[in-house]
């Protein structure tokens, strides 16, 4: 038997001698045919030494400037007796790391250890977030079996992705470690003298095969690091320690909840991770994801890329880490959350002249003196003579530095132009050649032209420069117009420069308030909501420009289409007139010959067939999608349409279009200017613009109220109270998005005031609802206003009503009466007469009683169903000051629930109305 045992064991075991041989243990193992278990059959999986990751440390900086590259030593295999197995399905073995002692070291962040008692007693001092030693800090750590690349988590699929297939176990990609292990090789081998270079060459692969291992998804959360459980006195973890929380049931986890404590809703503020996508709640967030090393990131996700998607958000902190941490660490947070070696774009992934670039390369690209902007992963063409720059198969978007050694050479058809010209041996763009025309430059005969980073152009194999693109007159101005980019150093920077500093500005500042924005449809929220951004210089970027200046586009194609529709059955009326009067004429008459001619609203045949394309197109439904191009092709034809006569008295009936919405006039009075490719949109066109902020959605503006400027008149403002220094938050919301009985009010349990604004011209008008009854808007108002303010979660909440579109309701009294709408009968002023120059101020006084009488109709209304004050303003959304009045009212509103006993009076509480002004 001995000797049968003997052959089993390992060759340097076979010397045992016949006495020693009692001192090795065996057992004997048989295969199980019995009936299957109810219960899961434990499994130990041995740790596989290569499989334990150690940290990739190696930054771009410390690539170029710092040769000693940093590493964690791989911990050294631990004894099993040690382990524990977690509890999991029985098919799946767990590798479980080893968590006491060296085995903290698998932990590469040490978890911050924060109470939120320390927080408040320490906030705001030392620089560095508090860390703690890891021994009896938080919880437990998880690591999905796979990692997910393609992993784009929406709201939807985010839990279905936490309770997925992922079982629990700690298992690191060994791809990952593979190359962790060549980087250490090779830190280690390295020594100071070796060039940047040839460090960035050598370890370019390992860092593209580290950044391979992709995204990951949490399948755990994490222990409370307060609960007793966790450690025991001797700050070792106690044996619960290491159990591995389960997933939690899909059922029991509440869509948009946080990811750690289940709780909250979609409207939750929450923090979420770059790399998997998780959100946790305010509690959650410092014990989810500890000290933030790499910047937003579960613990678990620390040493894993970002999701791709997520890039734009880097370095950009949220309004909960500005709550939880202090500046100094927040800067922190965000600098290591941008430049930490794991979150870089691969460089794998970007592509320049069809050549997937370096590492070498990438950082020679992002550190030159004048970078791609906000670079993705993509295919792009480089031209490095000139520094144009493009994605591949588009005209050139930016010029970036010039001379860069990255990627192929550029090839000719990198643009995709078909122009047959050639600049630095690409074909270029239409757009391309027709700047070059414009700027003057001649194009004739197809040339091939060389031009260099200062502009200065050539044709190929000629000696003489022919000219300077950049100092051409008027390039700035066409390149624009062509969306062709210029040289930075052509760029309004001043302009940059101040929408930055806006933005710091605010960033500095603490958001302390929140003003739910809500009303029925078309009564004015989403202009009170623009007008907002507009007063208190919370700036549109550029790209927001751009696509603003694209609806108004769109929408004046649509006005015009309007128009000439109703131009057509003009026509056709007029020829249907001429017809009935021939035949009612008997014998021969003008009208005959009449019948065969144009009439007023007839245009000439080029017109004819623009308004035929025009009505073909709106009707396919693809309006938005012929700009900007419809913009360069057809602004002189709306031009030459603008002049027709027929069109001209289409549009002296256009009152008679009731497709047409009132706001058109606005833009179709300079529709000529609109239409132009250089038309840039102003403030208040911006306020005017329909579709701005999507109908169904939230959306939501912060910003501050500006200090008021001194002046001998007014009290001196005291700048070191904290009310001036406030930031509100405003919130537009859409009834529709609130759902049935307005359930969904309750994700905005946290609001502070509640904006509900009404069109005081609805008062006449009406909708057919869902069921296809016809209803008055007024009454609409008024059932949504009772929805909300019953709503078990506004039950405390203080309510401002705006009654909106006051400059309308002055004109429309005149035309219907106030006590058209069954809920106003009562309103019957006794009017004097007034002579006909005092006619105005008459009418003024009726709106102005109209209002008063609506507000209070509210005011009765709202004290029967809360028996609360209702406070009410009257706005014209339009006009800047009157929303700035009623905004400020709101914050003195939110100033006396603060400060109660104050009685505070100034200008603004004459727009409330007290109860006791009645009809
Ligand atoms: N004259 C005038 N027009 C206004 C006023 N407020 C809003 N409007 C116009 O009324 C229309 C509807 O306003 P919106 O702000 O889009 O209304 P909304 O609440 O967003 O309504 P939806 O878009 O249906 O959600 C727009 O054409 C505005 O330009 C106002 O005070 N005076
Ligand atoms: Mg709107």
């Amino acid at each position: 038997m001995a000797s049968i045992l003997r052959s089993f064991m390992p060759v340097s075991s076979s010397k045992i001698d016949d006495h020693d041989e009692y001192s090795v243990d065996y057992s004997f193992a048989m295969e199980y045919s019995g009936p299957a278990v109810s219960y899961d059959i434990p499994q130990v999986v041995p740790v596989d030494v290569h499989r334990i990751p150690t940290a990739a440390v190696v930054s771009m900086a410390s690539m170029l400037n710092n040769l000693s590259l940093p590493v964690i030593q791989p911990i050294v295999k631990s004894d099993h007796s040690s382990k524990k197995v977690a509890k999991g399905p029985s098919k799946v073995g767990y590798e479980v790391a080893e968590f006491r002692g060296s085995g903290r070291k698998l932990r590469q962040n040490p978890v911050v250890d924060v109470t939120d008692q320390e927080r408040a007693t320490d906030g705001g001092e030392g620089c560095a977030p508090r860390v703690s030693n890891g021994t009896g800090s938080s919880g437990t750590l998880g690591f999905s079996d796979s990692h997910d690349e393609s992993h784009e988590i929406s709201e939807s699929s985010e839990i279905e992705e936490l309770n997925g297939v992922h079982e629990l176990g700690v298992e690191i990609s060994s791809h990952a470690h593979q190359a962790n292990s060549q980087l250490e090789e090779h830190s280690l081998n390295t020594s100071a003298s070796s060039s940047e270079v040839a460090i960035c060459e050598e370890v370019e692969d390992c860092v593209n095969e580290t950044s391979n291992c992709g995204n990951r998804t949490p399948v755990v959360t994490f222990r409370d690091p307060h609960s007793s459980d966790i450690t025991s006195e001797d700050g070792r973890l106690d044996e619960q320690d290491i159990v591995v929380e389960r997933p939690v049931a899909r059922s029991d986890v509440k869509k948009g909840s946080c990811y750690r404590c289940f709780k909250g809703n979609r409207f939750t503020e929450k923090e979420g991770c770059i790399v998997c996508g998780a959100k946790y709640c305010s509690n959650c967030v410092l014990r989810a994801m500890g000290t933030m090393p790499e910047g937003r990131k579960c613990v678990t996700c620390i040493g894993y890329a970002i999701d791709e998607s997520k890039r734009g958000s880097l370095g950009k902190s949220s309004r909960m880490l500005k709550k939880l941490f202090t500046d100094c660490e927040l800067k922190q947070i965000m600098r290591n959350e941008i430049s930490c070696e794991k979150n870089q774009l691969p460089p794998n992934i970007v592509s320049v002249n069809g050549r997937p670039l370096s590492v070498r390369e990438l950082v020679l690209l992002q550190n030159c003196r004048n970078p791609p902007k906000k670079l993705k992963p993509g295919r792009y063409w480089y031209d490095k003579e000139s520094g144009f720059w493009g994605k591949e198969s588009q005209q050139p978007c930016q010029i970036i530095s010039p001379r860069l050694d990255v990627g192929d050479p550029i090839q000719k058809n990198a643009s995709n132009g078909n122009t047959n010209v050639l600049i630095n041996g690409r074909e270029i763009t239409k757009n391309e050649l027709l700047m070059l025309k414009m700027a003057g430059v001649h194009c004739e005969g197809y040339p091939h032209l060389w031009v260099s980073a200062n502009g200065s152009y050539q044709e190929e194999g000629q000696k003489n420069v022919m000219g300077k693109l950049w100092d051409k007159s008027r390039i700035k101005f066409i390149c624009a117009a062509l969306s062709l980019p210029i040289p930075s150093e052509l760029c309004d920077e001043e302009v940059e420069k101040d929408a930055e500093k806006v933005c710091s500005d605010d960033a500095d500042q603490k958001v302390v308030n929140k003003l739910l924005l809500v009303g029925c449809d078309q009564s004015g929220t989403s202009t009170i909501f623009k007008q907002a951004k507009i007063l208190y210089n919370v700036p549109f970027s550029g790209d927001e420009r751009q696509n603003i200046k694209y609806m108004i586009q769109t929408n004046l194609y649509r006005y015009i289409g309007i128009l000439l529709e109703g131009r057509e059955q003009f026509e056709e009326d007029c020829l249907l007139e001429l017809r009935r009067q021939y035949l009612s004429q008997p014998g021969p008459s003008a009208y005959a010959q009449q019948i065969g001619e144009k009439n007023a609203y007839s245009l000439s045949q080029k017109l004819k067939a623009f308004s035929d394309w025009l009505l073909q197109v709106m009707m396919s439904g693809n309006l938005e999608a012929i700009f900007p191009a419809a913009t360069r092709e057809y602004a002189p034809l709306v031009e030459d349409l603008l002049k027709d006569k027929g069109f001209q008295a289409t549009y002296s009936r256009r009152n008679e279009l009731l497709l047409l919405p009132r706001v058109a006039n606005y833009f179709l009075d300079r529709a000529v200017e609109i239409s132009r490719v250089d038309y840039e949109p102003s403030d208040m066109d911006i306020l005017y613009t329909e579709g701005i902020t999507s109908s169904n959605g939230v959306a939501s503006v912060e910003f501050s109220f500006p200090m008021p400027s001194q002046d001998g008149y007014m009290e001196p403002i005291d700048h070191s109270d904290p009310i001036m220094s406030y930031r509100y938050q405003l919130i537009r919301v859409h009834p529709s998005s609130l759902g049935e009985n307005c359930k969904w009010l309750e994700m905005f349990e946290d609001v502070d005031l509640v904006l509900f604004c009404v069109s005081l011209t609805d008062y006449d008008e009406y909708y057919v609802n869902s069921d296809g009854v016809c209803k008055n808007k007024m009454i609409a108002s008024k059932n949504l206003f009772r929805s909300i303010v019953t709503h078990p979660t506004f039950a405390q909440k203080d309510f401002l009503l705006i009654l909106n579109k006051f400059d309308l309701l002055e004109e429309k009294l005149k035309q219907v009466p106030l006590s058209q709408c069954e809920w106003f009968q009562e309103f019957n002023p006794l009017m004097s007469y007034h002579p006909p120059d005092r006619q105005r101020s008459n009418n003024t006084s009726l709106a102005q009683r109209a209002f008063h009488y609506i507000g209070v109709k509210f005011k009765r209304l709202f004290d029967s169903l809360s028996e609360r004050k209702l406070y009410v303003s009257s706005v014209t959304a339009l006009e800047g000051d009157s929303v700035d009045k009623a905004l400020k009212y709101g914050r003195e509103i939110l100033n006396w629930k603060e400060e109660k006993p104050r009685v505070c009076v100034n200008e603004l509480s004459f727009e409330s109305i007290e109860a006791s002004t009645s009809s």
